[in-house]
C-alpha cells in the first residue's frame, strides 16, 4: 500500500523528480526539422569559412601596386580583361594594369590583391576592349573577404546540448549538416480518469463534465517540445486503468495520468502504482494548487499523476513535469525563467502553503507587473487562459497587497506585453 506522506517542500519535490535520469537518446533530423531542438554532438570546423578569398563588393579586381601612380589630376587606367560573378572562378593569372571586373562574393582572381569599389570607377569602351580609371591607390589587402576570417577550420563552434535557433541552423547548413544530430524528443503518454468525463466532441449529460485536462496537457507538452501520446480517457475502474497504464508503458518515457490521485474511494492511482511495481518519488507537496501531485518511477521511467482539477493539474505539470521533459531533451535550462515583479492587485486568500498563481505578467512603464487572472480556485479552468506566468506567493502569510514584490514564473514570452524596446519604429527612424 502507498501511504499518503507529510507534504514535502516544492524545491525538495523539483529535486526528486531531477534527479532521475533518462539514458540519452540521439536521432538524426534534416536540417529544415531541426530548429528549437538541442543539438547532440560537438561540431568542429571542417574547412575555413570563407573558403578562399572573396570580393564583398561589385567592382574591380586589380594588383595594388599598379594603382600606387593614381590621383584625381592623373587617374591611371587599367584594361579590364574579364569578368566574374559569385560561383566562378578566373582562371588565368592578372597582370600589369589589368583589372577584372568583380561582383560581391566571387572568388579574387589569381595575381589580384585589392578590390576597387564600382563607385569609385569610371569606365569606358575603345575599339571593341573595356578600360576602367581609378583617381587614388589602393593598399594591398583593401576590400578583400580572407579564407578563415569568419571560421578557422578545426575550431569547436557549437558545443552538445546547443540550443538549435536560426542561426546555429545557419551555421549546420554552411558546414554540410544536412541530417542533425540532436537529442531524441521526449515521448510522453496521457491518460485521463474518471467516470465523469466525456469527449470534447460529445454531448453533456448531468453530472457529466468534458475532459479538458487531457486536452490541456497535450498542448503543456507540445510546447515543452516533447512528442504526444494520448491513450484516450477512462472510468474509474481499476482493472481496466492497470491495463491501459502497462500498455501505455511499452510505448513512452514519460506517462502522465490526470484525476484519482486524491483520497476518494475511486481515486486509484496508489492501487495503480502498486500494481504495476512503481516507487513513489512523493505524493503530496506543500503548494496550492496542486498538492496531490504524484510522482512514481519504474524501470527508466516517470509516471506523473496530476490532479483532476484543471488549476492544479497545469500547475503541477509545468513545475515538475516540464523540467524534467526538457532536460530529457537536452536542454541546460529546463526550469521556467523567474523574474521579480511587482503584484498588480491584492491577493487575500490565507496562504498556509506556497501558491503559485495563475497570472499576467506584463510590462508597464519599463517595470514588470503581475496580476493574478481572476477566478483562483484549483477547479478553474477560465483563469488559464491568460496566464502567462505563475505568480509565486511563499507560504504563511494572511494575503499579498498590490505593490509587494513577488517571483513570477514565465511560462511564455511576454508576447503582447508593453516591452520596453516595442517602439522600435519610432527609436530608429
Ligand atoms: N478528503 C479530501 N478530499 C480532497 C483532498 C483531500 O486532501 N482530502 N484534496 C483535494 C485537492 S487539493 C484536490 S486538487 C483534488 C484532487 O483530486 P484528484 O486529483 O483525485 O482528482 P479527481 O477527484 O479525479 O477530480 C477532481 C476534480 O477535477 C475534475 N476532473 C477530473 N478529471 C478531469 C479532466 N480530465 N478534465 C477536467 N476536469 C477533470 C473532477 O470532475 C473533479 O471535479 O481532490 C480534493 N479532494
Ligand atoms: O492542492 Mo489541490 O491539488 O488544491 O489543487
Amino acid at each position: 500500500m502507498v501511504e499518503r506522506r507529510e507534504p514535502i517542500a516544492v524545491g525538495d519535490a523539483v529535486q526528486r523528480v531531477m534527479e532521475f535520469a533518462f539514458q540519452e537518446k540521439i536521432e538524426f533530423v534534416p536540417l529544415l526539422q531541426a530548429h528549437g531542438r538541442f543539438l547532440a554532438e560537438e561540431v568542429a570546423a571542417d574547412d575555413d569559412v570563407p573558403a578562399f578569398n572573396r570580393s564583398p563588393y561589385d567592382g574591380y579586381a586589380i594588383r595594388a601596386i599598379d594603382s600606387q601612380e593614381a590621383n584625381s589630376e592623373d587617374p591611371v587606367t587599367f584594361h579590364v580583361v574579364g569578368e566574374i560573378g559569385a560561383g566562378f572562378l578566373f582562371e588565368k593569372e592578372v597582370g600589369f594594369r589589368q583589372a577584372v571586373r568583380i561582383m560581391t562574393g566571387a572568388p579574387i582572381p589569381k595575381g589580384c590583391d585589392a578590390v576597387v569599389m564600382l563607385e569609385l570607377t569610371n569606365s569606358f569602351e575603345e575599339n571593341n576592349q573595356m578600360y576602367m580609371s581609378i583617381k587614388r591607390s589602393f593598399q594591398a589587402g583593401t576590400n578583400i573577404s580572407y579564407k578563415g576570417e569568419d571560421i578557422q577550420k578545426g575550431e569547436i563552434l557549437l558545443n552538445k546540448g546547443q540550443y538549435i535557433n536560426p542561426g546555429v541552423v545557419a551555421l549546420l547548413a554552411t558546414f554540410g549538416y544536412d541530417q542533425v544530430p540532436v537529442f531524441r524528443k521526449t515521448i510522453v503518454g496521457v491518460i485521463a480518469t474518471g467516470s465523469e468525463l466525456l469527449e470534447p466532441s460529445e454531448s453533456l449529460q448531468p453530472g457529466k463534465i468534458r475532459n479538458s485536462n487531457a486536452y490541456m496537457i497535450m498542448a503543456q507538452i507540445e510546447r515543452a517540445g516533447a512528442t504526444v501520446k494520448y491513450f484516450g480517457k477512462f472510468s474509474d475502474n481499476l482493472n481496466q486503468c492497470i491495463e491501459v497504464v502497462k500498455k501505455a508503458l511499452q510505448e513512452v518515457d514519460i506517462l502522465i495520468t490526470t484525476g484519482g490521485v486524491s483520497v476518494g474511494d475511486y481515486d486509484y492511482l496508489p492501487a495503480i502504482y502498486e500494481a504495476i511495481g512503481a516507487n513513489v518519488l512523493f505524493n503530496k507537496v506543500a503548494m496550492r494548487p496542486g498538492s496531490v501531485t504524484t510522482v512514481a518511477q519504474r524501470d527508466g521511467q516517470l509516471l506523473f499523476g496530476l490532479s483532476g482539477n484543471p488549476s492544479a493539474c497545469y500547475v503541477g505539470f509545468e513545475l515538475f513535469a516540464r523540467p524534467i521533459i526538457r532536460e530529457a531533451q537536452g536542454s541546460k535550462q529546463p526550469h521556467l525563467r523567474k523574474e521579480r515583479a511587482v503584484l498588480g492587485s491584492d491577493f487575500k486568500k490565507a496562504n498556509p502553503f506556497t501558491r503559485f498563481v495563475r497570472g499576467k505578467a506584463f510590462y508597464q512603464n519599463g517595470q514588470l507587473v503581475a496580476l493574478p487572472s481572476g477566478f483562483d480556485k484549483s477547479s478553474a479552468v477560465s483563469s488559464l487562459v491568460e496566464a502567462n506566468a505563475l505568480i509565486v506567493l511563499p507560504g504563511g502569510s494572511r494575503g499579498y497587497e498590490t505593490g509587494m514584490q513577488v517571483d513570477v514564473l514565465l511560462l511564455e514570452d511576454l508576447q503582447g506585453s508593453e516591452w520596453p524596446w516595442n517602439n522600435i519604429v519610432k527609436s530608429y527612424r
